[in-house]
Formats: C-alpha cells, sequence, structure tokens
C-alpha cells in the first residue's frame, strides 16, 4: 500500500473555489528545543465544498490540531489557512469570533449543549450570541431541522430529560441552524452506542447529500469514516493519502497497514 501518495496542490488551481476550506503548507509545533512537537508538516489539503470529509489517523497524528486551526480555535506555526475566500490568518480577533460563530459550526463529542436551556433554547442560541433572532427564513429552516431531526416533540426538554442519541441530533441541528459553510465534528459518535451512532452519521452524510452541508468530520472509527465521501489520512503530521467511496472494512484494513507501517 503507497501511504506517500502526493496530494495536488490547490495554489492557484480553479478547483479551489470548489474547496470550502483548505490549507496550504501548514505547521504546528509545540514547545520548544528537545520538547518541541511536530503535530503538523506541511500539510497542504482542501475540504470540498457540499462533501461530508472524515480525517482519520493514528492517536496523535494530528486530526485535532488540524481542525482546531481550520475552524481558528488555534493559529498555525507556519502555512496559510483559508476559510472559502477569507485567509484566516489575516483576521483579527472580533474577526475569528465573527467567523466562528457565522461561518462555521461544531459538533463535539461530547454534544457541548447548555444544560439549563431547553431543546429550542440551544437551537436558539447560534442566533442569541449573534445578538439577534432569526428571520422569516431562518425560522422555517429551524421548524426544519427540528422536523427532520425528530426533535418536534421534545423541544422543551432540557438535555439531561434527552437520550445520547437525541442530545446529539440537537447539537447537529444547532451546528446547522446558521447555515454554516463548513460544520467541524470532532468524534460525534464518540460517546454513543453503535446503533445511535449509526444513526447520528446518517442525519450528517444526509445534510451533506440533501442540503449540500459541508463537514469534516474526525474520528478514529472505521464505520464512522466510511459514511462520509472521502476519507483524509493523517500520519505522523502529513497528510498521507486521500481517498473516497471506502467502505469501513477497507478503511479499517488500511488504518491496520498504517500502525504496522508505523
Ligand atoms: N497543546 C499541546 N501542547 C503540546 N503538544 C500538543 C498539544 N496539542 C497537541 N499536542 C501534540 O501534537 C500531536 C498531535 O495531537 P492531536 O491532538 O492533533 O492528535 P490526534 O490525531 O487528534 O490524536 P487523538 O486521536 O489521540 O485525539 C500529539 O503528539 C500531541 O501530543
Amino acid at each position: 500500500m503507497d501511504l506517500t501518495t502526493s496530494i495536488p496542490t490547490v495554489t492557484g488551481n480553479p478547483a479551489a473555489a470548489s474547496l470550502v476550506a483548505r490549507v496550504e503548507n501548514l505547521t504546528k509545533s509545540y514547545g520548544a528545543h528537545l520538547s518541541r512537537v511536530d503535530a503538523l508538516r506541511e500539510v497542504t489539503l482542501g475540504i470540498r465544498r457540499g462533501e461530508f470529509t472524515a480525517v482519520m489517523g493514528p492517536s496523535g497524528s494530528g486530526k485535532s490540531t488540524l481542525m482546531h486551526i481550520m475552524a481558528g480555535l488555534d493559529s498555525p506555526t507556519a502555512g496559510r489557512v483559508w476559510l472559502g475566500d477569507s485567509e484566516i490568518g489575516s483576521l483579527g480577533d472580533d474577526q475569528l469570533t465573527l467567523l466562528r460563530r457565522r461561518r462555521v459550526g461544531f459538533v463535539f463529542q461530547a454534544f457541548n449543549l447548555v444544560p439549563t436551556l431547553d431543546v429550542e433554547g440551544n437551537l436558539l442560541l447560534p442566533f442569541e450570541l449573534d445578538g439577534r433572532t432569526p428571520s422569516p427564513q431562518e425560522r422555517a429552516w429551524i421548524d426544519e431541522l427540528e422536523t427532520v431531526l425528530g426533535l418536534d416533540s421534545r423541544l422543551s426538554h432540557r438535555p439531561h430529560e434527552l437520550s445520547g442519541g437525541q442530545q446529539q441530533r440537537v447539537a447537529i441541528a444547532r451546528a446547522l441552524v446558521t447555515r454554516p459553510e463548513l460544520v467541524f465534528a470532532d468524534e460525534p459518535t464518540g460517546n454513543l452506542d453503535s446503533r445511535t451512532g449509526r444513526e447520528v452519521l446518517q442525519v450528517l452524510q444526509s445534510a451533506a447529500r440533501g442540503y449540500g452541508q459541508s463537514i469534516a468530520m474526525v474520528t478514529h472509527d472505521p464505520v464512522a469514516a466510511s459514511f462520509a465521501d472521502r476519507v483524509l489520512f493523517l500520519a505522523d503530521g502529513r497528510l498521507v493519502d486521500d481517498r473516497s467511496g471506502m467502505s469501513a472494512a477497507e478503511i479499517a484494513n488500511y488504518m491496520l497497514a498504517m500502525d504496522q507501517a508505523a
């Protein structure tokens, strides 16, 4: 298996227009001198608009670091990062806050719902944080998400009154309410049993296929990654492969080969 497939650079490439986010020669190091850790080494890649992309790799390969930098939560040591046409490195703190609030959505393993708010309150939170109420079109979209995600009968319930799968569906709906350019999902099924996890992955897959929602998901789980249109493999801080249409078994075998090559 060739783990060193070269990845085409997106610089000056018309295909860059179809990318919702991209990084070029992205390097991230923590610490200095003997304690220095190179979490990412000259990574160049793009996340395609309207696709569900999984980012996989062994523990410590740099998946979370990549996601945090792409989402504007952390800064690169070197290299460039774009969300759409905006180069993140050129934004000030206030602009970065607005970018995170308006242009990206987040789904975490731990759901991260506000425990004192009911489902409806959690779904309206992104608007509240932005200091506004939803427009009629946005209200219609929230209603649609509530229906599609089966939350209609749970709107006045608080998170602790919901199952794990329901809580994650609320978190997904909350990530989608502002129609962000890109949703980042970090091990979104990590706290769920496998059946519930599959339901949640189907929701993410439908958001990409049905609504053209761009999604980037970090996962260890080959079954989770098999729901994605495309899988990016990281190893030791580098992008080592970029595949589409892989089955869970193929992904599991690939990960095994990576472990053996390490
Ligand atoms: N704040 C930090 N300070 C120092 N080292 C860090 C920090 N964050 C990450 N690292 C190191 O960077 C490397 C990549 O970490 P990262 O969390 O991105 O990997 P990962 O692929 O997401 O791992 P996992 O699958 O275990 O979550 C690891 O060696 C990690 O120890």
